[in-house]
């Protein structure tokens, strides 16, 4: 089995036949499976990505006494995570607020104390921007599939954006092993993007029978997936995947997502529209 692919580079104008179809294909993607591999090609260059992978790879190579200065102490998922912290293989740094060049370049600062990491920042700040563009387009068509266009800009100011960026140590050994335990993102929509050709992400189909390996077709493209909120948003129409991720080989795996999260003292309200008989309130 394999996720469903969809095309949104040069999607074009918000009433065009393609933006139409494309509509279609999100909204059964994200109610049968909760994710689908999106093409946003043309969108972030090879240079970039290349540059990106280069400065993460370095900020991983940092101590951890340094790394261990991402923290946040009223949210412990926006801040570091240590390999001894969880049972998988992953270390996951986090930037809360990663569209602000202020946030990230503070960011930068507390990693490489001496002179912060223009290269680092710039690219970071541009990597968010693009999945940010792919978020937005996603909560468009999903509101306007539900008829629900005017609650898009309320949506849109309601939310901020965390950037996690995920390692995952090489096992080195023949046998697959843990990355990521299985979870649900909790968050409204993730934006991810396999850095390297090393896989691993897994996806639970809705009956809980199946694992989909979520293997990028394309070094452009990304898995945009449902989180809890957006599943309660959506009364549960919306499916909220769980997912995993299990790594195998000698190369270490890099992952950078994009979680759109709502605001702080954001409170998370069904839109009447979508209460009825045949939906009664979750
Ligand atoms: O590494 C991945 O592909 C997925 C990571 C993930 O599920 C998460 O950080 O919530
Ligand atoms: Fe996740």
């Amino acid at each position: 089995m394999k996720l469903p692919l969809i095309d949104l580079s040069n999607l074009g104008e918000n009433d065009s036949p393609r933006w139409e179809s494309t509509k279609i294909q999100i909204r059964e993607a994200l109610q049968e499976y909760g994710c689908f591999e999106a093409n946003f090609n043309n969108n972030i260059p090879l240079e970039l990505r290349k540059s990106v992978g280069e400065g993460i790879r370095q900020l991983f190579d940092l101590p951890l006494a340094i790394k261990l200065l991402n923290k946040n102490p009223h949210k412990p998922l926006h801040s570091y995570v240590g390999r001894n912290d969880t049972d998988g293989l992953v270390e996951s740094v986090a930037i809360d607020g990663a569209l602000s060049s202020h946030v990230v370049d503070t960011f930068a600062n507390l990693m490489w104390p001496n002179q912060g990491n223009p290269t680092f920042s710039k690219d970071i700040l541009l990597y968010c921007e693009k999945m940010s563009e792919l978020d937005k387009i996603v909560r468009r068509i999903v509101l306007e599939s539900f008829g629900l266009e005017k609650y898009i800009d309320e949506h849109f100011n309601s939310t901020d954006y965390v950037c996690r960026i995920n390692k995952y140590e090489a096992p080195r050994t023949p046998h697959s092993m843990l990355g990521l335990f299985s979870h649900t993102d909790k968050n409204i929509i993730s934006t991810l993007h396999q850095l390297n050709h090393v896989n691993g992400l897994l996806i639970l189909t809705k009956d809980g029978k199946t694992w989909i390996p979520a293997n990028p077709t394309s070094p452009d493209s990304f898995v945009v997936l449902v989180g809890t909120t957006f599943r309660a948003w959506t009364n549960g129409r919306l499916h909220d995947p769980t997912h995993k991720v299990v790594v195998s080989g000698d190369e270490t795996r890099y992952m950078i997502g994009l979680f759109t999260v709502a605001k702080e003292g954001c409170v998370i309200k069904t839109p009447e529209e979508l209460v009825d008989e045949d939906h009664p309130l979750l």
